[in-house]
């Protein structure tokens, strides 16, 4: 598993060794870091002596850090400028960067536009502006000149630890940011990395060990991603003994006479992503669209019988639709099951869910869902405000309605109502398709049916996260989104990175389970 940590539990882990002096230790550390990635990204294009590269220089660390990074590249034969953004930088940094050779320029009011065409150019550009210690976005000649610079489009950009004018902590961006090809990132990933917008700016993350990790194991993470090799263990898979009703039973109250062909992608994704059974229940008119594509689901028009998990609510539309949606979600609550809520069912919520109850909007639903509650108060909520600040409302949907709340995007957030998130961010911009969404619901309500299990296991995979039993359904949820995004990406590939149907997406699931699990050389069934 990734952490991921805001700013200040960064700096709270740094605080003992700065304490003790090792503050200049640490530095090194970091801008050594940085002046390898720039040495191989370099590399991959020309041979280093005689490219040019710029640093951006701030007033703090961050600057502090760039500026040891751009000695280092002098003294490896890089044409080397530093563009001084504040009159004060750091004083032993800025003299490293002169006796290396380094040529410093000031940035003024005026000559922003100026330096940003001078530097375009060059063969890698160094953002060290602000680091975690900023309070808000750029301003000023510096606000100018990133602006002049994302608009030429410069060949590589370096962000050092993260883009300039990106809250460290929850990834909302403060414009102008000048979008990084890499951000080199010191002693622990930062949370606005991994959550959007921005880790739309920051390109490929890599982390540089600087000797504070050890501080940072015993703190709680702002975020968590699931690896290959997670999947490759949490994934369910059947024993020996099994049969399809152990294996998972999965409900699917999906689709409408209008909408038949969300119900289609819901139950066959189901089916592909090693539901034992599943029981569809709507019109006769979406049944048989269902049944036709998947002749194994059982279409039920009475009592259901015996499930382990609910999907409700893809494509579902008019009121007999709706009360079945009611009932499922009843009787799911009577007995304790887990429910996947998606689409047509956010609107039929009861007051408090229940965390094994997961809710999978995208950012227009959520706004919808945060604006219909009760507690939330006078305060309206768009879809903007949701994209802006997507950590933050994930976060606080899950606490007021108590659900587990799977937050759709191009990076995937999962809130559990204590606050543990997961960021999935397998997914490809093709994915953004009508039914995508169908297909992640079946994907997550075979997975939730299967592993109802594990996650009760105090023994289990799950628990082996160091998760509380209530957040694991977040884990849960982000297994299934990462299956998705996979499962999208894959695809994708097939088609040396074309566009993609949502039935392309839901065929490459079974692949990619198959594939995760070898993974982690777990026997097959
Ligand atoms: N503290 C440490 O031991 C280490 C810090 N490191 C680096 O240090 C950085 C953090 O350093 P700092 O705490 O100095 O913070 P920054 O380098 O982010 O700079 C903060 C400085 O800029 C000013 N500032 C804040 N917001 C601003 C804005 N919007 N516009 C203009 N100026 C603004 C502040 O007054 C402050 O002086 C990290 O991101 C990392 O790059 C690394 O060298 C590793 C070790
Ligand atoms: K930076």
């Amino acid at each position: 598993m990734i952490s991921a940590f805001t700013g200040q539990q960064i700096r709270d882990a740094e605080k003992p060794l700065l304490d003790s002096g090792e503050g200049a230790v640490l530095m090194q550390r970091a801008a050594y870091g940085l002046a390898q990635e720039v040495v191989r990204q370099v590399k991959r294009k020309r041979k280093l002596t005689g490219a040019s590269v710029t640093v951006l220089a701030g007033k703090g660390n961050n600057g502090g850090d760039g500026l040891f990074a751009a000695a280092f590249l002098a003294r490896r034969g890089m044409r080397t400028t530093a563009v001084l953004a504040a009159p004060e930088v750091h004083p032993e940094a800025l003299a490293a960067f002169t006796a290396a050779g380094g040529r410093t320029l000031r940035l003024e009011p005026g000559n922003a536009e100026e330096l940003a065409v001078m530097c375009a150019g060059d063969d890698a550009i160094i953002d060290a502006l602000l680091g975690t210690g900023a309070r808000g976005g750029l301003r000023g000649a510096a606000a100018e000149m990133i602006a002049s610079l994302q608009e030429l489009r410069p060949s590589l950009v370096v962000a050092c630890d993260l883009p300039s004018g990106l809250d460290a902590g929850t990834g909302e961006v403060h414009w102008p940011v000048l979008d990084a090809d890499v951000t080199v990132t010191f002693g622990g990933i930062k949370a606005g990395l991994m959550t959007d917008p921005g880790e739309g700016c920051a390109g490929r993350v890599e982390l540089v060990s600087i000797g504070i990790e050890p501080g940072l194991r015993s703190v709680s993470p702002e975020l968590r991603r699931l690896t290959a090799r997670d999947l490759g263990r949490l994934l369910p898979a059947p024993d020996r003994r099994a049969h399809k009703y152990s294996r998972g039973v999965l409900g699917v109250v999906a689709g409408s006479a209008r909408f038949a062909g969300a119900a289609v992608l819901s139950v066959h994704s189901a089916a592909l992503a090693g539901a034992g059974m599943v029981r569809y229940l709507g019109p006769e008119s979406a049944a048989r669209a269902v049944l036709s594509r998947t002749p194994e689901a059982l279409w039920e028009t009475g009592d259901p019988g015996r499930v382990q998990a609910w999907v409700l609510g893809p494509g579902v539309d008019g009121a007999e639709q709706l009360r079945r949606v009611g009932d499922a979600a009843k009787t799911a609550m009577d007995t304790g099951l887990p429910v996947v809520v998606d689409a047509g069912a956010l609107g039929a919520l009861p007051d408090r869910c229940p965390p094994h109850w997961i809710l999978t909007p995208h950012a227009g639903e959520l706004a919808t869902l945060l604006d219909s509650l009760p507690s939330l108060g006078e305060i309206a909520v768009t879809r903007d405000d949701v994209e802006a600040r997507p950590l933050h409302f994930v976060r606080l949907a899950a606490e007021l309605t108590g659900a587990t709340v799977l937050l759709k995007g191009a990076t995937t957030l999962v809130a559990s109502p204590s606050g543990v998130v997961f960021s999935q961010s397998e997914g490809i911009a093709w994915m953004a398709t009508a039914g995508s969404g169908d297909v992640l619901s079946g994907v997550l309500g075979a997975v939730v049916a299967q592993s109802a299990e594990e996650v009760r296991d105090d023994d289990g995979a799950y628990a082996a996260l160091g998760l509380e039993q209530a957040d694991r359904w977040a884990a849960v949820a982000a297994v299934a989104a990462s299956v998705h995004g996979r499962a999208g990406a894959e695809a994708s590939a097939n088609f040396e990175g074309g566009p993609l149907t949502a039935s392309a997406i839901m065929a490459g699931v079974p692949r990619v389970i198959g594939s995760l699990a070898a993974e982690y050389d777990r026997p097959r069934p």
